[in-house]
């Protein structure tokens, strides 16, 4: 499992070694670890490093601190260095260490604003010539790699003239070829992933003393790249972590696989209530990636018609068109294609009113009652949450959620008393406690109708069979199990979409068919063997 920290987080982790003087030491092996990085992503997209010419722009604060160490470091190892300051303050040791290694100082012409490399003629202000934004971006978009050290932890907003528009020329040319984030990218949030203003993307982020919460969420997932975490030491000071990423050793373990002894009513039915005349689809849909999963059962409940196309693709369900009440299951699935019929929307308020666990996607997130709890989990896409939060009385728009899904997706979960899982390229997932897990194994040919349906289908089945035993061993506290088991199904989604995708376009039930083979591979990382 993966975990991750408000950059508030880390920095409070930080604070009791910096009381205690360890500061320069925190620093040099963030920048220790910085410079490693690029040593080998350097390695791998030019071969040699020797002449490598690397472009650096850094900040006044720390993160520059990080980024002009590692550029001395870089220097020494035969790198043809360059930094661009952005502020009349640098780093006084760092910048000192990047001159005495050879590197070459250019200073950010102030902005409209005033603010840049030139505005302060204190003792502190590096000497070097001013370059423009234009000749800046110039140079970086040239370099084998380009370190953005703008702006870190400390940061309050998005870049802040003249960095704001170095990195909006540098993003209007030819990416350099081979960007490392310092920390984070540049004006991102490392407590949401929010993005303030341009952010350079990276294909590389190299962040210090454990992941920062942002990297992992929309939208700054979509600019970091890959995250490379470097630890310098903080680990006795973290607290509980913000937010949590599944990995596949985890799925491993916590998936429910049947015993010697099992039968198939031990290892869980699932009830569904799927489908309508209008949208039959959705229930086959939701039905053949439920029994894909894998459970002991499926009661499948709905119209005589639509039964009938159920019991012809998945003739293992067992099919009725009888009440919620009388039917024995583990957990409910309700929603799929489920609008505009009566009988439908009545097994769905029952369901609800079950006590039961309950997936509740598309038909059933219109009219929820008001006294949810965490063992119903909601299912929405973005636009379906902005209708979820109106029910609540707050008002947002669809571009303001997919703006911030961490926090929506946890207000929701707030507000509704229920686990939401927010689907998306990255799916967020809150327990109404506030526990947060992002999953990002999809790929974007999953952006079709008829996957969200597959994705209910295998988070139902999960729902029906996990043992809470085995999640509660791995740590996951008691409120957060269904946001536990709902990450596990946004991973599997994910993976056998990618699998079934192979790169191409993917039909939602060639997403089911993959299903099994992605469950096989997974068990064989069992460390039970
Ligand atoms: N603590 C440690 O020992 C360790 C910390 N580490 C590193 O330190 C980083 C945090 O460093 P930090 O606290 O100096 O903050 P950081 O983000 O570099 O700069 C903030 C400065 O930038 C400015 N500024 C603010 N907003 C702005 C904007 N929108 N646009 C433009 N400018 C803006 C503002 O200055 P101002 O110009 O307003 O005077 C502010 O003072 C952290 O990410 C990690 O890399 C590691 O080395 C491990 C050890
Ligand atoms: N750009 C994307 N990258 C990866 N996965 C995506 C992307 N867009 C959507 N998905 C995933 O595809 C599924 C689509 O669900 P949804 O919009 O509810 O479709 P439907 O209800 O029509 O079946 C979700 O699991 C979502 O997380
Ligand atoms: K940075």
């Amino acid at each position: 499992m993966i975990s991750a920290w408000t950059g508030r987080q880390i920095r409070a982790a930080e604070q009791p070694l910096l009381d205690a003087g360890h500061g320069d030491r925190l620093m040099a092996t963030a920048a220790h670890g910085l410079a490693n990085a690029v040593l080998r992503a350097v390695r791998e997209t030019r071969g040699r490093v020797y002449g490598a010419r690397l472009a650096v722009i850094a900040g006044s604060g720390n993160n520059g601190g990080d980024a002009l160490f590692a550029a001395a470091t870089l220097a020494r190892k035969g790198m043809s260095t360059t930094a661009v300051l952005t502020s009349a303050r640098s780093h006084p040791q760092a910048l000192a260490a990047f001159e005495k290694a050879g590197g070459t100082v250019l200073r950010l012409a102030a902005g409209g604003d005033g603010a840049g490399a030139g505005a302060d003629d204190s003792a502190a202000a590096a000497a070097g010539p001013f370059v423009t934004p234009d000749e800046a971006a110039a140079l970086c978009s040239r370099a084998d790699a380009l370190i953005d050290g703008i702006l870190g932890t400390g940061a309050s907003g998005g870049l802040r003239s003249p960095a704001k528009e170095l990195v909006e020329r540098i993003i209007g040319l030819d990416a350099p070829a081979l960007t490392v984030a310092c920390d984070l990218p540049s004006g991102v949030s490392a407590e949401t992933g929010e993005v303030s203003g341009p952010v350079m993307p990276a294909d590389l982020t190299v962040t210090f003393g454990g992941t920062k919460a942002g990297l992992l969420t929309d939208p700054a997932a979509g600019l970091a790249g890959r995250v490379l975490t470097v630890d310098i030491g903080l680990g006795p000071h973290l607290p509980a972590p913000e937010l949590r990423r599944l990995e596949p050793a985890d799925l491993a373990d916590w998936w429910p696989v049947p015993q010697r002894t099992s039968h198939k009513y031990t290892r869980g039915v699932l009830g569904i209530v799927a489908g309508s005349a209008q949208y039959p689809g959705a229930a086959l849909l939701c039905t053949q990636a439920a029994a894909a999963t894998g459970v002991g059962m499926i009661r499948y409940l709905g119209p005589q018609e639509i039964c009938r196309l159920v019991n012809l693709s998945t003739p293992e369900a067992v099919c009725s068109q009888g009440s919620v009440g009388e039917s024995r299951v583990q957990a409910w699935l309700v929603g799929p294609g489920a609008t505009g019929d009566r009988d439908q929307q009545a097994r769905v308020r029952d369901a609800l009113a079950s006590g039961l666990p309950v997936v509740a996607d598309a038909g059933a997130l219109d009219s929820l009652p008001s006294d949810l709890g965490p063992q119903v989990i909601l299912t929405p896409h973005a636009g379906e949450l902005v209708r979820i939060l109106a029910e609540q009385d707050v008002e947002v728009t669809r571009e303001q959620v997919e703006a911030a899904p961490s926090d929506f997706a946890r207000l929701g979960a707030g507000l509704t008393g229920a686990t939401v899982l927010l689907k998306g390229a990255t799916t967020v997932i809150s327990s109404p406690s506030g526990a947060l897990f992002t999953q990002d194994n999809a790929t974007p040919w999953l952006a079709a109708a008829g996957s969200g349906d597959t994705l209910a289908g295998i988070l139902g089945a999960l729902a029906a069979t996990v043992q809470r035993d085995l999640l509660a061993e791995a740590g996951i506290a008691e409120p957060d199990h269904w946001a536990a088991v709902a990450a596990m199904a946004a991973a599997v989604h994910g993976i056998a979409g990618t699998e079934a995708a192979a790169g191409g376009p993917v039909a939602a039930s060639d997403i089911s068919r993959a299903v099994p083979e992605t469950v096989r591979a997974l068990l064989e990382l069992r460390q039970d063997g």
